[in-house]
């Protein structure tokens, strides 16, 4: 840094000859009628500016001290998160790390030397510039300095929303990209669901947001001009204006002109270089900076990988709810209501309630597909409302009552939420739920299925092996085993339940509830929690639907 201030102090006495040789050549050469006098001011000013090409050479060979530091550190950084990243998922890639790697740190650099030189230069510049002013006459900088300052107080006011605003409207570009991408990925999906009113709508708001986005960037951009010319031009018209009253002061024709010169030749351009650099490389930096030092997120237990062992211990709650309360509009009896739950790894709960309660409705809000109006939602320590669609797909697979089936193999079918699964996995699911008479009946594994003819229970059966084969921790079960006979309803939990993770099922019979570890009764905006048995002991309304589905089974 002191390297470089001496090397700048060298083009403040550059600047300051500028303007002062050529005053000088006037009062003292030009105006007086001595021609000869002048052009060797002149020579003076020549000579000040070759001997610029040293001092320049000079500052180059000391940016790199401050650069290179800058950008070792940022590689560091990326490598690290990039081995977290891939570490802590069990295999999962960081899929942004070469750019992090490459391109952004390399803007990172370029930018950050672009700032340095321009504010730098700007600085020493000024210096000279003002030195001169003030030593041709005082009341040059009277003129001069408030258009100055205030031109500069403006620009750096704008600075930070100017990088805002820049943010804002990269961030909403890559919404715009990643809508795109999501849309033509799920465009079947999209057109099962008859879901294109709502994808269509979505894709708007994201459109919407990146208009709005750029017109605050367009809007920031025109107050850094009108910064830029206050600065910058508004000087010379009043230098020019003020003219009369300065020679009326004493002050010389020769110190009006070198004093344009400071502000024409030096000021100016130097400051239209740093606004310029800082209103475009220093938005960039900020930008790049922020994304290359994100705190890493926390990586979701089993995310992306094929289930591992139960997890117990310090490990994070799997699902936990917190004061949820859901209503569907604004004025409609709430559904749920400061409703609490904690569902620990590894744990197999039941929600039972009579129908209507709004179970479906507490799945829909614990899988992050409805977002309660007040609450906290967290999976595996992660706030559900934070949380991208793909690692909620990592966390958690939501399996409804309508079971999705599309027109290819079973296996595919099996592997729609982990389709890197390998023979061998699939084969396990395909033994732990005991589907080997579904298998023989479409014709084997690696036959194209016709959704049509399969049965409603055939379709919940590949459903479940699905969810079983998913990489997911979390699975929630919707009366996804509603068409099942109760045997294989049995032989699907009990697989569900052994396989490392959590469950979570809405009961369909009472032989779900007494098969989970603790039971969730919904009975209006209450619930109660515990065992099977506690909850005998204590909800009125869990005795009535256990009497209630026994009479069935009788
Ligand atoms: N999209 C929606 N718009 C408006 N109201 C809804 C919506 N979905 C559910 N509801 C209402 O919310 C309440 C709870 O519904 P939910 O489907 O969660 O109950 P449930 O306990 O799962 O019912 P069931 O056992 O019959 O499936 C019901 O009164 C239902 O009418």
């Amino acid at each position: 840094m002191a390297k470089l201030a001496a090397w700048s102090a060298a083009e403040s006495a550059q600047t300051f000859l500028g303007g002062f040789c050529v005053a000088r050549s006037l009062d003292d050469g030009f105006l007086r009628g001595a021609p000869s006098t002048g052009l060797l001011w002149l020579a003076g000013a020549a000579v000040a500016i070759l001997l610029g090409a040293p001092v320049v050479r000079g500052v180059f060979a000391q940016l790199p001290h401050l650069t290179e530091p800058l950008r070792d550190q940022l590689v560091r950084g990326s490598v690290v998160r990039a081995l977290r990243t891939a570490t802590s998922t069990g295999g999962g890639v960081d899929a942004t790390a070469v750019s992090r790697l490459t391109s952004q740190t390399e803007i990172a650099r370029d930018s950050f030397a672009g700032l340095v030189l321009a504010t730098r230069s700007f600085v020493f510049v000024a210096v000279g510039a003002l030195v001169g002013l003030l030593s041709l006459a005082p009341q040059f900088l009277l003129v001069v300095l408030p258009p100055l300052v205030l031109g500069l107080a403006l620009f750096t006011a704008s600075l930070r929303p100017m990088a805002r605003a820049q943010h804002r409207y990269l961030d909403a570009d890559e919404a715009v990209g990643r809508r795109a991408e999501i849309t033509r990925t799920a465009l079947r999906d999209t057109v099962a669901c008859g879901a294109q009113e709502a994808t269509a709508a979505q894709n708007r708001r994201a459109v919407d947001e990146a208009a709005a986005a750029q017109r605050a960037l367009a809007r920031w951009a025109s107050v850094r001009t009108f910064s830029v010319a206050t600065a910058g031009q508004l000087p010379v018209l009043l230098l020019l204006a003020a003219a009369p009253w300065l020679l009326r002061q004493g002050v010389t024709a020769g110190a009006v002109v070198g004093a344009l010169t400071y502000v024409l030749q030096s000021l100016l351009p130097a400051l239209h270089t740093m606004m310029t650099v800082l209103g475009a490389a220093g938005a960039r930096l900020f930008v790049v900076l922020d994304r290359l030092t994100q705190p890493l997120p926390p990586a979701p237990p089993l995310a992306a990988a094929p289930p591992g062992p139960r997890r117990t211990g310090r490990a994070a709650t799997a699902l936990e709810l917190r004061h949820v309360h859901t209503a569907y509009g604004p004025g409609a009896r709430p559904v749920l209501d400061a409703l609490e739950l904690t569902v620990e790894q590894g744990e197999h709960i039941a929600v039972v309630g009579p129908s209507g309660i709004g179970k479906s409705t507490l799945l829909h809000v614990a899988a992050g597909m409805l977002t309660p109006d007040r609450g906290d939602v967290r999976l595996f320590g992660r706030a559900v409302a934070a949380c991208p669609p793909s690692e909620l797909t990592a966390l958690r697979v939501l399996v409804p009552q309508e079971a999705y089936v599309f027109t290819g193999t079973l296996r595919d079918n099996l592997r729609y939420l982990w389709p890197g699964a390998d023979r061998s996995a699939v084969d396990r699911t395909v033994g732990a739920l005991a589907l080997e008479p579904l298998v023989d009946r479409v014709g084997g594994l690696d036959r194209t299925l016709a959704p049509d003819a399969l049965s409603l229970g055939e379709r919940q059966l590949i459903a479940l092996g699905r969810a079983h084969l998913a990489p997911a921790p979390l699975l929630l079960l919707d009366e996804a085993t509603c068409h099942l006979d109760p045997v294989a309803e049995a032989t699907a939990e009990r697989a569900l339940s052994a396989r490392p993770g959590t469950l979570v099922v809405v009961a369909h019979r009472l032989s779900s509830a007494l098969r989970a570890d603790r039971v969730l009764v919904l009975d209006g905006t209450r619930a109660h929690y515990g065992t099977h048995d506690e909850l005998l002991a204590r909800s009125a309304l869990y005795r009535d639907l256990v009497g209630h589905w026994s009479q069935v089974q009788g």
